[in-house]
């Protein structure tokens, strides 16, 4: 029998990395000269990978590019982003505990993000996490990406786990569907990036902080799948 893994999602779930992308963003639009975007901004920015991020920003500020100039942005958010990094970017308090407790406890853990695959191999690396994941997949590791089950399930499949005993953690829309999607459990926390209120997205649970993720809960909720 396969190890039960809990996936995380990684921007505004695992990590609080909004100042670090906010700087990033703001890099690649002033190359347009255009006005930067602040912190209010993100939840609506942030949840479906940088080039849907740039996309926004663009529309926010209403400028819509070629084809040509969205790559030649895209490349430049990459280049600002990566070398920036870790940046500020830093665990949300309690969670590094919940994943001792959870390993401690016989669980895998494993990285289901939209952000590109290099990013997040990138990010975790430098703040040290990359060891503790069974898999780190990103917005571009599979053909399809959250909401679509298909990248949970490539996930869980990377980690040598089985989607009956997987349940996904998130801050936004595309992670409570993408578990939805994928027939397994979620849980929502509501400090990340969404720019609608957690409960109206319809995890089966919500914890107000990391405190709450406990092996007992992520047990309670895989024995009612
Ligand atoms: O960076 C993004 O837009 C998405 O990243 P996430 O899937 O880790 O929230
Ligand atoms: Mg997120």
């Amino acid at each position: 029998m396969s190890q039960p893994l809990v996936i995380f999602d990684l921007d505004g779930t695992l990590l609080h990395t909004a100042p670090d992308l906010l700087d990033s963003l703001n890099h690649t639009i002033s190359s347009m000269e255009l006005a930067p975007v602040t912190f209010d901004d993100i939840t609506y920015l942030v949840g479906s990978g940088a080039r849907v991020m740039i996309d926004k920003a663009l529309q926010l500020r209403n400028n819509p590019v070629s084809a040509e100039e969205f790559e030649a942005l895209f490349a430049l958010f990459l280049t600002h982003y990566s070398a920036s990094m870790p940046g500020r970017s830093e665990p949300y308090p309690g969670v590094l505990d919940a994943m001792a407790r959870l390993e401690d406890a016989g669980y895998a853990l494993a990285v289901c993000t939209n952000k590109t695959e290099i990013m997040a191999h990138r990010l975790l690396e430098l703040t040290g996490l990359m060891p503790r994941f069974k898999a780190v997949t990103g917005g571009d590791t599979f053909a399809v990406r959250k909401p679509d089950a298909g990248h949970i399930h490539g996930t869980i499949d990377m980690a040598g786990a089985h989607p009956s005993l997987a349940v996904m953690i998130g801050d936004s829309v595309n992670d409570v569907q993408a578990a939805a999607n994928a027939g397994i459990p979620s849980i929502g926390i509501p400090f990340g990036y969404s720019d609608t209120a957690m409960e109206n997205l319809g995890p089966d649970e919500i914890i107000g902080h990391y405190n709450e993720l406990t092996p007992e809960l992520v047990g309670r909720l895989l024995e009612r799948v």
